[in-house]
């Protein structure tokens, strides 16, 4: 993508296509924007990355229709924003503080909805990046879906159930009087999966006596969605498939690179897998293991035992397979021959050196599973080397689809079987693509652009959007 970001000069009010006028101060541009977001959270490193990625890609939306620029204003604002302490007792009985966040960045298109992350990384920066990523993430999924996060300075790592009970249960005594199944629906994301959504739903109901699909991610006995864990994978590959074929290619036979080895990265593979592609790598923050032949049912379950069971480093793999190898310290981004990467681990684990070597090992393709992990540097690089880039916010939408699929099921009382929910799934992230490219070529780029699937997600995203906040008034 070749669009840099504007300093355009004052629009005047004018008309939206829907009829609905909307006004902001007469100096109003991306430029006075960016410029009022920088200054008011110099330090919110992610958040502005974000912000400026997106703000990058609408110039040329925000030049056809000026009268978005006062939505846009409102839009890099979160709605609500709450912080707050999580004290508990661990298993010495000694007192633990821990920061609890939940964002509540947009709800135009519907409930708040987005996951919560713990990890002893997580900042207010990080939540509000991953907030405002999910506000055009869900909007493209189509279904009715607001943008959120939260999450918590939490580590779990090394942590008693008891503990992680414990920290859950005091967790959700304060979240829960800001959420509800009309109001805003919390799911997993890094460090919190069916475990811990357990310990949140049962805390949320004995607060309020209330059964109901006030979180994602549930087990299926009580209320979840069959393939919500797999959704994310699974609609990480879809995507994928449905860039190849638009370009006359399959990803049968694709030498594939994966990062992370939690759930995005583990159904990631197998997904691979049933498409005859050959997964080559996983990894988590110590290192990664390269299994040269690629990964097998068998190795993957192996896998799947070490992270979902025994909560163990990926190092341990070797010592039941000694087909693979262990780099320690490294990130699996130079192993070569391969065509297609897909970070799944966290926010800018490809940094521009490593996309760098992505490009000179022969990656021809990236499609993003975590939430922004290729720094605005990385993005670079690949643009100018032809690299097609399916960024995360339309790659990875599968898991909250499904989250969206599993509040559907919720509301009816009735869940579907897992042919009907694949098929919605797959229908999503077709849809995902075709409505990126349209949007793309609507604003003037070619289809063969490597960076038309970014600005076409951004693009389709934010237009859904930015209509409803003009039709529901300045708010
Ligand atoms: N779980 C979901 O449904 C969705 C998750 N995501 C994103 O996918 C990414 C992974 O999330 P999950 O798989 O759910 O989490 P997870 O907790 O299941 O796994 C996270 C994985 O990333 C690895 N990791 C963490 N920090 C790392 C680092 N600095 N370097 C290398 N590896 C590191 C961990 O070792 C672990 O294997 C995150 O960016 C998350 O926001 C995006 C959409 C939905
Ligand atoms: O399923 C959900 O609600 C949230 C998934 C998520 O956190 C994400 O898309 O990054």
């Amino acid at each position: 993508m070749a669009t840099a970001t504007k300093e355009a000069s004052a629009p005047a009010a004018a008309d939206s296509p829907n009829g609905v006028k909307d006004s902001g101060p007469p100096s109003l541009s991306v430029g006075a924007i960016l410029g009022k977001v920088r200054a008011r959270d110099p330090h919110q490193a992610e958040f502005l990355q974000a912000v400026e990625e997106v703000l990058r890609s609408l110039t040329p939306v925000l030049d056809k229709h000026p009268e978005y620029l006062p939505v846009v204003e409102r839009l890099v604002e979160p709605e609500r924003v709450v912080q707050f302490r999580v004290a508990w007792l661990d298993d010495a009985g000694v007192q633990q503080v821990n920061r609890g966040f939940r964002v509540q960045f947009n709800q135009a298109l519907g409930p708040y909805k987005g996951g919560l992350r713990f990890h002893p990384s997580v900042t207010l920066s990080i939540i509000k990046f991953l907030g405002f990523e999910q506000i055009l993430k869900n909007s493209l999924t189509t279904l009715a879906m607001g943008g959120a996060k939260g999450g918590s300075d939490f580590d779990p790592r090394g942590k008693s159930d008891n503990e992680v009970m414990k920290f859950c249960q005091s967790f959700m005594t304060e979240l829960f009087r800001h959420i509800g199944p009309d109001t805003d629906v919390p799911a997993g994301d890094i460090n919190v999966g069916g475990r811990e959504i357990g310990f949140l739903f049962g805390q949320y109901k004995r607060l309020t006596v209330h059964y109901e699909g006030v979180l994602t991610g549930k087990a299926l006995q009580w209320g979840g969605s069959l393939l919500r864990p797999e959704a994310t994978g699974y609609g990480l590959v879809y995507y994928a498939q449905e860039v190849l074929r638009g370009m006359g290619k399959d990803l049968k036979g694709m030498r594939c690179l994966v990062s992370g080895s939690g759930n995005v990265a583990q159904y990631t593979v197998e997904k691979l897998l049933h498409l005859g592609a050959l997964p080559v790598t996983l990894s988590d923050s110590s290192g990664y293991i390269y299994e040269k032949d690629g990964f097998t049912p068998d190795r993957l379950q192996h896998v799947l035992d070490l992270k979902q069971k025994k909560r163990a480093r990926i190092s341990e793999y070797t010592k039941k397979f000694n087909t693979a190898v262990y780099v320690d310290g490294a990130k699996p981004w130079a192993v070569d021959s391969a065509v297609v990467a897909f970070p799944c681990a966290t926010q800018n684990e490809v940094t521009e050196a490593d996309a760098q070597r992505l490009v000179d090992a022969g990656v021809k393709y990236v499609f993003e599973g975590a939430n922004m992990p290729s720094t605005a540097e990385a993005i670079a690089v690949y643009l100018r080397a032809g690299v097609v880039y399916g960024p995360a916010k339309a790659a990875n939408a599968g898991g909250v689809a499904v989250s969206g699929l599993e509040m559907a099921q919720n509301s009816q009382r009735f869940p579907w079987s897992k042919e009907e929910v694949d098929d919605k799934l797959q229908g999503i992230m077709r849809s995902i693509y075709t409505e990126s490219m349209a949007a793309a070529q609507e604003y003037g780029m070619a289809a063969t652009d490597p960076g038309a699937l970014q600005a076409g997600a951004n693009i389709a995203g934010f237009v859904k959007v930015a209509e409803a906040m003009l039709s529901q008034g300045c708010v």
